[in-house]
């Protein structure tokens, strides 16, 4: 459940229930009527094993469980307690360009989908507060001393979840290989903006909208934070005493406020999945597939957005892929799909599914989308599968009946990967606005990210980059290397990206 967001081929995150599977936001709502008022003194103090034992998670509440042992509590659905870190407007829609991310920060409270409002969240404070300063030195002290050992507290966190709480073990896939790394990215994440309200509360109302999808319900909440705490006290012993856990209590409870107040108001507005038909695939290489689906319901999305994506081969192992296409009457989505080595869903999606198959999708994300309140021209670098949103975003700007110049340098390894280049170019023909170049490896001896230093100048221009890791890492030092600004460079999340395994779509 816990885990970080985006990119291709990613596992995601996501809500609460009811949509056409959605289940069911069940009670337990989980927030601290208020924080700690006092620490609890030494003689209180629990012994790591007993004290995991004395934790008890809001969904089993029993009579003692709002003792001072379990600093973790309930409160009513919604409930923003005075004392709890309150809100912050979202991030405008496409003003990020987050290097770093918080993407699901890139992401998250990114943009909501028209006729998708923002749901009403409880925030953090927007003034500096000495408490949050001091637990937030203690959170990363304590990030910095598992850093070493991360595998091991993440494989304890999950060992003790499930011996604890087995009834959770079917939220996760058989394989919990990459929602390990992304429970150590959720942390280090949000270790590293906890000083940055706006940044991290965008990033966890995405996350806990991401969940829905999961199955996710409010009374998971403290279990997750009773073992995440074991872990955190076995692994950083050397440095954890009754203040660090304290400031974990608060920090937890906070994250799990925002995670499940922005999946409750989700959930009055859009489903926790949706299913879809494949109606059309289109192998265009022998690796690469272009597939169509029809959503059993509207599915609200702006383009330059991602979603997850499960097939029915591999259970609860979602990955991210961006539509490839502005919102149609239709209602049709199409993904790009590159099958990678250990790319279940990938493999899955380009080599076994057809026309008929039935997958499911997680709600719409992302902040990588164009800002129509300007004329500014667009400069676009998609490279391999990346070039998937880009095309989206042409689409977009051909609706909206703009004239604003648009550059598309589109790369590839060899002139065969540039599976989409046909479809580009018919669009250039009918828009005289529109530029598509080529950027072919093998034959120019340049990478994408080299081949717009010889053109431009783009300063005028607002960026998006969209593909590998490396090609996003290269293409913004290019673009900043030449004047462009960062606030003006727009791509989804490089972390996560790399957490996708690279090229895994
Ligand atoms: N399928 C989708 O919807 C989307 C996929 N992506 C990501 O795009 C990537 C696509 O992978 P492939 O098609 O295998 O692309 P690829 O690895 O073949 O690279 C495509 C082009 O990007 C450039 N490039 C690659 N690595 C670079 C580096 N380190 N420095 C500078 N330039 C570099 C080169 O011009 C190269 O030809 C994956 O990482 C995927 O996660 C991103 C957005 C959407």
């Amino acid at each position: 459940m816990f885990e970080a967001r985006h990119t291709m081929d990613a596992p995601t995150t996501t809500s609460a229930d009811k949509g056409p599977s959605g289940g069911g936001g069940g009670g337990g709502w989980f927030t601290p009527r208020k924080k700690p008022q006092t620490l609890p003194s030494e003689d209180q103090e629990i012994p790591e094993g007993s004290r995991l034992a004395a934790m008890r998670p809001v969904g089993r509440h029993t009579p003692d469980a709002d003792t001072e042992q379990s600093r973790i509590r309930r409160a009513a659905p919604g409930t923003a307690s005075p004392d709890l870190p309150l809100a912050q407007p979202e991030p405008s829609p496409g003003a990020v360009a987050p290097a770093v991310s918080p993407n699901e920060t890139r992401t998250s409270g990114g943009p909501q989908p028209e006729g998708r409002p923002a749901p009403p969240v409880p925030v953090l404070r927007s003034a500096p507060d000495p408490r949050t300063s001091s637990d937030a030195v203690l959170v990363r002290r304590t990030m910095a001393e598992v850093g070493p050992v991360a595998d091991k507290v993440t494989s304890y966190f999950y060992a003790l979840l499930f011996v604890r709480h087995p009834d959770l073990r079917s939220l996760f896939p058989a394989a919990m290989d990459t929602q390990r790394d992304r429970l150590l990215k959720a942390l280090l994440t949000t270790a590293e903006h906890i000083d940055n309200t706006e940044v991290l509360v965008a990033y966890l109302k995405n996350l806990g909208r991401g969940h829905r999808k999961y199955g996710t319900r409010a009374e998971h909440y403290p279990a997750v934070g009773e073992c995440l705490i074991g872990a955190l006290s076995k692994y950083a012993c050397a440095i954890w005493d009754e203040e660090t856990e304290a400031a974990w209590v608060r920090t937890y409870t906070t994250i799990s406020q925002v995670m499940i107040d922005a999946a409750a108001a989700d959930e009055l507005l859009a489903p926790a999945w949706w299913y879809a038909e494949v109606v059309s695939h289109d192998l265009r290489t022998p690796d690469v597939a272009v597939i169509t689906v029809r959503p059993d319901q509207p599915y609200p999305f702006l383009a330059g957005q991602y979603a997850g994506v499960e097939t029915p081969w591999w259970p609860r192992v979602w990955r991210h892929y961006s539509f490839a296409s502005a919102p149609r009457p239709d209602g049709l989505l199409t993904f790009h799909v590159k099958a990678v080595p250990a790319g279940w869903v990938s493999n899955a999606l380009v080599h076994r599914a057809r026309p008929g198959d039935i997958i499911r999708l997680g709600p719409p994300a992302g902040t990588m989308t164009v800002d129509h309140t300007t004329d500014s021209g667009l400069l676009c670098l998609g490279g391999g599968t990346g070039i998937a949103p880009i095309k989206a975003l042409v689409e977009d700007v051909v609706e909206h009946g703009e004239r604003r110049l648009v550059e598309v340098f589109y790369g590839a390894r060899t002139g065969h990967d540039l599976y989409d280049i046909d479809t580009l170019l018919r669009m250039q023909q009918s828009h005289p606005w529109l530029s598509v170049r080529p950027v072919v490896d093998e034959q120019t001896q340049l990478r994408l990210p080299d081949a717009i230093r010889e053109w431009g100048p783009w300063n005028e221009y607002d960026a998006y980059l969209s593909g590998p890791p490396g090609m996003i890492r290269s293409g913004v030092d290019a673009l900043r290397h030449i004047g462009v600004p960062s606030e003006r460079i727009r791509h989804d999340s490089v972390e996560e990206l790399v957490l996708a395994g690279g090229g895994a779509s």
